[in-house]
């Protein structure tokens, strides 16, 4: 039988997450990490087009408005396309805090309201904790308000990797465009890539 509470979490001991010294404050709003992403690019044609902030205790609170773009049932969200959001959220999180280049090894969502076309999701971030090159995090979606009715909850492991993960398995012209960005942002990218 499936169970809201499978298991404990982080599932393994880990270490405090630690903050890096560059991390970005409490407050501070968050510039798309890369023009072209689906999650918060500006550049993205259908893109989620989330934003994010840094709140008080390194939480990290991402919105994201749900439209008609975004259905799987006829007025509500898709649930893959809310995985997508918890996956942006998380990523965001972990990358921005810890900045260190990470990846998505594990993401798992509990769908517990539906989430109608109209309404915003307020997505909650905490970077709960690292074992070596896994870092875990979790969030949760609150409807249409702060501190509205969680309708999703996520949990991921994370993995730290090194840039060549990007330069092996990516295109070279778009890091090209994400390097001369990272160069011109109010917010310059600088990631410490030996975990
Ligand atoms: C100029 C460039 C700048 C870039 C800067 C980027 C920073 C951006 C900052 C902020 C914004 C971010 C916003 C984005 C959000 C979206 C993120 C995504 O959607 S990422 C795409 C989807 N994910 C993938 O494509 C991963 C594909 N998978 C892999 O590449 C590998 O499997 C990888 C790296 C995850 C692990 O491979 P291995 O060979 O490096 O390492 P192994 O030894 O296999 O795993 C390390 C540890 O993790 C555990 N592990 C790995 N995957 C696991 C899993 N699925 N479940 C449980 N454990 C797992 C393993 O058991 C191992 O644990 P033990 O150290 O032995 O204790």
């Amino acid at each position: 039988m499936v169970s809201y509470t499978a298991q404990p979490w982080p599932p393994i001991e880990t270490d405090p997450p630690a903050i890096h010294e560059k991390a970005p404050t409490p407050g501070t709003k968050l510039q798309p990490h890369y023009t072209e992403c689906f999650g918060c690019g500006d550049e993205q044609p259908g893109g989620l087009r989330m934003s994010t902030e840094v709140a008080d205790s390194y939480v990290i609170k991402s919105t994201f408005d749900v439209t008609r773009e975004h259905q799987g049932a006829p007025g509500l969200a898709h649930g893959g396309l809310l995985a997508c959001a918890f996956d942006e959220a998380l990523g965001t999180a972990v990358g921005q805090l810890l900045r260190k280049p990470a990846v998505t090894g594990k993401l798992e969502t509990d769908f517990r309201q539906p989430v109608p076309v109209g309404s915003t999701l307020y997505i909650h971030v905490r970077v709960d904790g690292t074992s070596g090159r896994k870092v875990y995090a979790s969030a949760s979606g609150h409807l249409d308000a702060e501190d509205g009715p969680i309708a999703v909850k996520a949990r991921a492991l994370f993995v730290i990797v090194d840039m060549e993960h990007f330069t092996a398995h990516g295109d070279e012209d778009a890091l090209e465009k994400l390097r001369d960005s990272a160069k011109k942002a109010a917010q310059p990218q600088r990631w410490d890539i030996n975990p």
